[in-house]
């Protein structure tokens, strides 16, 4: 199939929201929150990524996954790299990315413990247009009021270090023992590479380019496919309409037509650009 328009699959988390964002239907006042939406395909069993949409209003825990290697160590199938494009936020809020100062895995494993891992986080403000990349292993936590995109590798593995005595289970073994221990900084960017194409991220385990609108062709090699994800405005690919707030999976040489004012972004699996 040349062109897959996901269907939608909607996550409760005692984090999320009654009220969403943009068409997103509102889940009913007594009903849980929801805290994402995922795309998924009716026709792939696990695709490499996974596309998400966050709705945040706590703090999500403070957290950080295993990466291929330490995912095959414990049998699980991929690591789980992830990266956020900030698409609306409240005036105070923040994402916690890594440790403001080198830490030993000791400190990691107390601190998560006695609940003072929170303060030793470097907590940046996040507001809406801004992108973020954490690899696997990281220490994050992504703050309250915020909506966001995700693209990640399509794992459900997150080992939680801290959760502010939410009584959800913790993973402090795999937590600590895949930590990422030294400050985060930010993975450089391929920037604008031609008119109306970005490189937000360029491997080691997805790419994530960013386009305007227009017309183009998407010719994917071999078997590989893309993941494309409106932000905004409207238009069809492979002859399938999509409009912002869904998403599609491209295979082969394809079609693109998108409206003058699109703002899309398209991931597909792999180290380098297509
Ligand atoms: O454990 P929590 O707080 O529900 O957070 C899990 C969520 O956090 C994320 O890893 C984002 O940081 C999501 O992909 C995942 O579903």
């Amino acid at each position: 199939m040349p062109a897959e328009l996901l269907t939608t699959k909607r996550v409760e988390k005692p984090w999320g929201r009654h009220s969403l964002y943009g068409g997103f239907t509102d889940p009913a006042e007594n009903d849980e929150p929801i805290g994402e939406i995922w795309f998924q395909s009716s026709e792939l069993s696990d695709p490499e990524l996974l596309i998400k949409y966050l709705f945040t209003s706590e703090k999500l825990s403070v957290q950080n996954h295993p990466s291929d290697m330490e995912a095959a160590k414990r049998g699980l199938p991929r690591g789980k790299d992830e990266c956020w494009i900030i698409l609306d936020a409240e005036p105070d809020s923040t994402i916690a990315l890594g440790p403001l100062e080198p830490m030993t895995r000791e400190v990691l494993r107390t601190s998560a413990e006695d609940g003072t891992l929170e303060g030793r986080l470097d907590w940046k403000t996040a507001k809406a247009g801004d992108f973020f990349y954490s690899k696997s292993g990281v220490v994050h936590a992504i703050g309250a009021g915020l909506t966001l995109i995700e693209v990640q590798q399509n794992s459900d593995t997150t080992y939680r270090l801290f959760d502010y005595g939410r009584p959800r289970e913790l993973h402090l073994d795999d937590g600590v023992a895949v930590a990422e221990l030294d400050p985060w900084t930010a993975e450089p960017q391929g920037g604008v590479v031609e008119p109306g194409r970005e490189i937000l991220v360029e491997g080691p385990t997805f790419v994530l380019e960013r386009w305007t609108g227009g017309d183009r062709r998407i010719d994917m090699p071999g078997n590989a496919r893309g993941w494309l994800v409106p932000v905004r405005g409207t238009g069809s690919v492979g002859g399938i309409a999509w409009k912002a707030g869904e998403c599609l999976i491209v295979t082969g040489n394809e079609d693109l037509d998108a409206s003058d004012d699109a703002d899309l972004l398209f991931a597909y699996p792999g180290a380098a650009r297509i």
